[in-house]
């Protein structure tokens, strides 16, 4: 109780003080890239899940592809890339033919979420490595008759996630593109709408490539082919996933590597709260590695000493497609009982806040009266759990499908329940989620951005509890600093002009109305 109250205190001192602190930013300071954090303002934030308002900078890459340009879509956690991009996704299949529109991740978390496929799954080029020739390529291609097809049908391409796709995938994929449709232009016409976050995960590369790229290229944008692959790169500014400037201010000092030390040392003293965390599983725990996520989980579900029911996922389609399916979020199999906390992996009923992410606890089991066809294979025992949500619903949770799609076409598809555990999961699985309470131990992250992604899934400080914190773990890859440096003297460029055009327009105006 005692630290509970710490906590409150101290996050409340925390706003207090940091918008005391910060004043209004200057319109200079919006457009000035060398100054620190100007690009999240406290206006601009506003209260998560309320009606979608399109800001500026999304308006601008929803008209950009509307004319038919290929973007790039950058910004924080939270600064809406994913919600663009479902908008961007259904006015591209209104437009396209079937099989002209395709939409792939990274990850196939990320792919699973926006109803498409792995863009390796798209590809069909197989694994690759740094050295290989990009002409081997496209000779699995050839040998593979739906990415053949794929390749010379497809308009436009969607790839979600871009920070963990290496810059030997990007240029080897463009290379496969003008091959395969034999037009030699950049990626053979067609239109691509990528999205993500640099300085979130990087690429997962092997230790032979990784020795390539520590001296060579690793990161997508430092593929030859980057920049003449857009028409437009945007990088979005107004967060909406956290309300709390303060809060949106660290986190974005954390992503650049350019921390205020007084936020660090706020971060430090939170971890004094940490001990009551421990005992209190409603709050998700994150971690670097999966093997402690599938450990804490195990503990937790034992430790409860109940009769555990199993949900085997029923997976359907053809071939290596059904591979496929296991690279989502929902597992092969999922015990449960109860007790058991779980997160909802689907949305289910958006008005009543059961969506993706939602967080709660089984309750019970109900018979699946007219359900028993539905959960036949998935479950012996014949039942469904009913979970309370942490907002106060109750709701049985019926089986769910997931779909993978090949352009309009399902070619896989898995049966689960919508629920996995949720007392700990890791921090890769949990890049593109919003969660309302985490706790986590981050002086055992490793790599770039891994601290950054941990912290920035809550919407508030209330909802962060962390119970070791330490500085040093805060990894930032300079090549990725460099590029969105540039991404933002680019921007200022643009204003510049901008000013200039208006002031040529005034004086001309001011001209005018002299001679009259
Ligand atoms: N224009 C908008 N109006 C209202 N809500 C929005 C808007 N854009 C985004 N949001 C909300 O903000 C939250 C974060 O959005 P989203 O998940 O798309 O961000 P993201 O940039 O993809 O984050 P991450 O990099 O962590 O994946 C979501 O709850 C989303 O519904």
């Amino acid at each position: 109780m005692k630290v509970f109250n710490f906590k409150a205190v101290a996050a409340a001192a925390y706003r207090t003080f940091s918008s005391k602190r910060v004043a209004k930013p200057s319109a200079w300071a919006l457009t000035n890239p060398k100054t620190k954090n100007t690009n999240t303002t406290v206006e601009q934030c506003r209260t998560p899940m309320s009606k979608i308002e399109w800001s500026e900078e999304q308006k601008q890459v929803l008209s950009s592809v509307s004319e038919g340009k290929s973007v790039f879509i950058t910004g924080s956690a939270g600064t809406g890339k994913t919600l663009l991009l479902e908008e961007i996704i259904k006015f591209l299949n209104r437009l396209h033919t079937p099989y002209g529109v395709y939409v792939t991740a990274s990850t196939g978390v990320a792919a699973c979420a926006l109803k498409g496929q792995t863009l390796h799954s798209f590809a069909g080029i197989g694994i690759i490595f740094s050295d290989d020739d990009p002409q081997l390529l496209v000779e699995r291609v050839l040998s593979n008759q739906g990415a053949c097809r794929r390749w010379r049908k497809v308009e436009a391409l969607v790839i979600d996630e871009i920070s963990m796709v290496s810059a030997k995938l990007f240029e080897s994929l463009e290379f496969v593109a003008r091959e395969m449709r034999g037009v030699d232009e950049t990626w053979g016409g067609i239109q691509l709408v990528v999205s993500g976050d640099f300085f979130q995960l990087p690429p997962v590369v092997s230790n032979k490539d990784y020795c390539c790229s520590s001296q060579g290229v690793m990161y997508a944008f430092e593929a030859e082919c980057w920049n003449r692959s857009f028409d437009l790169q945007v990088e979005l500014t107004r967060v909406f996933r956290q309300s709390d400037y303060g809060l949106t201010r660290l986190l974005e000092g954390i992503r650049r590597g350019e921390s205020d030390p007084q936020d660090l040392e706020f971060l430090e003293n939170l971890c004094l709260g940490s001990s009551e965390c421990d005992h209190d599983p409603s709050i998700v725990q994150l971690f670097p590695l999966n093997k402690d996520v599938e450990r804490v989980n195990d503990e937790r579900l034992r430790s409860l000493q109940k009769d555990v029911v199993v949900y085997r996922a029923v997976d359907s389609g053809k071939g290596h497609w059904k591979g496929n399916l296991r690279y989502g979020i929902v597992p092969d199999e999922i015990s449960l009982c109860e007790g058991a906390r779980v997160m909802l992996v689907k949305n289910l009923d958006t008005e009543h806040g059961l969506v993706n992410g939602a967080t709660g606890v089984v309750v019970g089991f109900s018979w699946s009266l007219g359900e028993e066809e539905h959960l036949s294979g998935i479950c012996n025992d014949k039942v469904l759990p009913v979970v309370k949500f942490d907002g106060g619903k109750f709701l049985t949770i019926k089986p769910a499908k997931w779909h993978l799609m090949d352009g309009p076409e399902v070619v896989a598809c898995r049966k689960q329940i919508p629920l996995i555990l949720a007392w700990a999961m890791s921090i890769h699985k949990c890049q593109g989620m919003t969660l309302e309470r985490v706790h986590t131990d981050l002086s055992r992250a490793f790599g770039c951005g891994m601290v950054y992604v941990a912290l920035s899934r809550v919407r508030s400080l209330e909802g962060l509890h962390l119970s070791a914190f330490n500085r040093s773990k805060i990894k930032v890859d300079q090549r990725v600093s460099r590029f969105y440096r540039s991404l933002a003297s680019e921007k200022s460029k643009e204003v510049m002009v901008v000013d200039r055009r208006r002031e040529k327009v005034a004086t001309e105006v001011a001209v005018v109305s002299q001679e009259k």
